[in-house]
């Protein structure tokens, strides 16, 4: 590939009609740092800007995880990185959306936190029967009040979406389809060779009508980029706590939390 840019914390792979961003941080079970987001905007860019590139696979590397959201070791009240709460989140999940080619969730083990919306943003999400998806915030000390909610919402309905939040039980591949947070599971051996089906299938698609749509699907659910901007500052605001540092610690520290002190 000419003009690469040098990634660590990703693999840019294009494979056919199309680009793989394959997040490549298995021993954190693919959580991302500042740099990761970084890296996967670049790589968004790259892919979005390439007349060979028909669609786009975003995966973890490792049959693990996908993605289990904001690297907890690199968070200290704040992330490592740029932006509001020291990772680049805001702009990679408007990227997600405003890239015109169709992106798929290859989702191969964890969707969980900010991994888990990371798939909801996708336009497709292929999974494994071994994949796993979840919200954890009320456990450590996060939330996403903008896309992981409302737009959550929109996909599996407002009451299993609190259901999610609120009780942060970890879901099936199957159960996930069924609720309609993933489109297709698959057996994890078939994973590459059906999520491969699904772009040779998008490549012969007329790009323009593609593109078209996807604007048109983005236009209507628009409003809840102002609520996630919103919501990103408030989360600020919460990192800068005891009660959200006590879900970070807890985590870390591999024990319970003690939120009942923090009851008003
Ligand atoms: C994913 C688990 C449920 C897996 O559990 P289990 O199978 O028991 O494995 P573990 O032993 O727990 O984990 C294995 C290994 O991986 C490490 N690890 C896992 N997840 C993370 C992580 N997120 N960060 C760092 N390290 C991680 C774990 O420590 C183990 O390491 P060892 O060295 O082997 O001990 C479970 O792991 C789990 O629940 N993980 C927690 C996930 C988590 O807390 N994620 C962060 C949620 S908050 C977030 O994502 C916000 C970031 C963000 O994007 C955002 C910020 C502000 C506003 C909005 C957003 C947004 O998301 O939109």
């Amino acid at each position: 590939m000419a003009n690469a840019p040098a990634f660590e914390d990703i693999i840019y792979e294009v494979r056919g009609r199309a680009a793989w961003i394959i997040i490549n941080r298995p021993k954190v079970y693919n959580a991302f740092r500042g740099q990761t987001l970084e890296e996967i905007i670049k790589a968004l860019h790259l892919a979005g800007n390439d007349k060979d590139v028909a669609s786009i696979v975003l995966t973890g590397a490792g049959d693990k995880a996908f993605c289990t959201g904001g690297d907890q070791s690199a968070h200290d009240g704040n992330y490592d990185g740029r932006g509001v709460v020291g990772l680049p989140i805001d702009e990679l999940q408007g990227l997600i959306r405003d890239t015109p080619k169709p992106i798929i969730a290859r989702v191969n083990g964890f969707a969980i936190g900010g991994g888990n919306v990371l798939a909801t943003l996708c336009d497709l999400t292929i999974a494994s029967d071994t994949a796993k998806f979840g919200q954890v915030g009320p456990r450590v000390g996060s939330f996403d009040g903008g896309w992981g909610t409302a737009l959550l919402a929109r996909h599996v309905g407002e009451k299993k979406a609190k259901e999610i939040w609120y009780l942060n039980e970890v879901y099936t591949a199957q159960q996930a389809a069924d609720m309609g947070l993933v489109n297709k599971v698959v057996p994890a051996a078939e994973l590459d060779e059906a999520t491969t089906k699904w772009t040779d299938t998008l490549a012969e698609r007329s790009p323009t009508a593609l593109a078209f749509l996807k604007r048109s699907f983005n236009a209507d659910s628009d409003s809840i980029r102002g609520i996630s901007n919103l919501a990103l500052h408030a989360v600020k605001l919460y990192y800068a706590t005891p009660e959200s540092q006590e879900g970070v610690n807890a985590f870390n520290e591999k024990r319970k939390p003690d939120f009942y002190k923090f009851l008003e």
